[in-house]
């Protein structure tokens, strides 16, 4: 659906995209993710034919983004970080305007209205002015106008940012279902690495280069497996028991807790339970997460 090949940006010296490629597949939901100043925001921009690159190629649903810009749009919805909706207008406003815009055939305007609100749950308020509505009200009636002129891409940039966990779980909660009924392609960022998990692949970009792409489980995987957190009633025997007996990719002792990082913890613990001779006192589990990962690959946190 998307197919970025060696994509580069300059704004004069500063090369802010360096010679990326990558695709993403029909119904995929891709996460976009990377620290401040990645070059996120210039690729999306890119894509969504509101920037020129310097060199490279890119089509969307097979339009090139320099060539066959109309296709491109008429093909791609983008909800925006900012909210674009109109709050002097109500929502069924909101919508029919956009339409127009769109070109939606007047015969089908109603229907389409209708149809979208229902997917948000927004059908009762269509009449109220959008400057009634709540912040995740008005994130939903933003994710139903981009869905409108029904787009094979939706980009959203960071659809939740502000919102309270609640409404973010929400608007998940749509943007799932919409996954579900539409197959739509998505092209997501956001910086909560927690909502990232949704994804089905994710590409972490790092000075305008592509560091990491894959599925989140892999990701993770490759950071060298889980993390035990142990604790016995002698460290010191415990460590020398597992450095002599266990194969692990790391192990360290922090504030009398035993830090062991292993490639598979099921194995490690059933076996490690049954062998260890110094009394355990506790022991713990925990996966490596996208933070783990985006630290490891990038060195920063995503937010600096
Ligand atoms: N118009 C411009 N002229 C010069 N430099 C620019 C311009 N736009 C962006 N840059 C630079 O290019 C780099 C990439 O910026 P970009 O906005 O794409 O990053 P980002 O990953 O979206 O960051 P953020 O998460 O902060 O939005 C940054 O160093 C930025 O300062």
């Amino acid at each position: 659906m998307i197919e970025i090949n060696n994509l580069t940006k300059r704004y004069k010296s500063f090369q802010a995209v360096n010679n990326s490629s990558f695709n993403v597949e029909k119904g995929e939901i891709f996460g976009f993710l990377g620290p401040n100043g990645a070059g996120k925001s210039t690729t999306i921009n890119i894509l969504s034919t509101m920037l020129q690159p310097t060199s490279g190629t890119v089509t969307i649903n097979g339009y090139d983004v320099i060539k066959q810009q109309n296709q491109v749009r008429e093909s791609i919805g983008i909800i925006f970080q900012q909210n674009t909706l109109d709050e002097k207008l109500t929502a069924k406003e909101n919508l029919m305007l956009h339409c127009k815009f769109y070109g939606v055939p007047r015969a089908s305007r109603k229907h389409r209205i209708d149809e979208v609100l229902e997917i948000v749950d927004l059908q009762e308020s269509i009449n109220t002015l959008v400057e009634k509505f709540s912040g995740g009200m008005q994130r939903r009636l933003e994710i139903a106008r981009g869905l409108l002129h029904y787009p094979k891409v939706l980009f959203l940039d960071e659809p939740t940012v502000g919102l309270d966990p609640q409404t973010r779980a929400h608007v998940w909660e749509y943007i799932l279902k919409l996954k579900e009924k539409e197959n739509i392609t998505m092209f997501l960022t956001t910086h909560y690495l927690d909502e990232a998990e949704i994804s089905d692949r994710i590409a972490i970009m790092d000075q305008g280069e592509i560091i990491a792409i894959d599925t989140p489980k892999r990701l993770k995987q490759k950071i060298g497996g889980d993390i035990i957190e142990i604790t016995t009633s002698d460290n010191e025997a415990a460590m020398k028991e597992i450095e002599n007996n266990f194969n692990v990719v790391a192990l360290s002792l922090k504030d009398d807790v035993i830090y062991c990082k292993v490639k598979n913890s099921d194995a490690f613990v059933s076996e490690f339970i049954k062998t260890l001779k110094t009394p355990l006192t506790g022991l713990d589990i925990r996966k490596p997460t996208l933070n783990d990962v985006f630290l490891s690959f990038t060195g920063r946190e995503i937010r600096d």
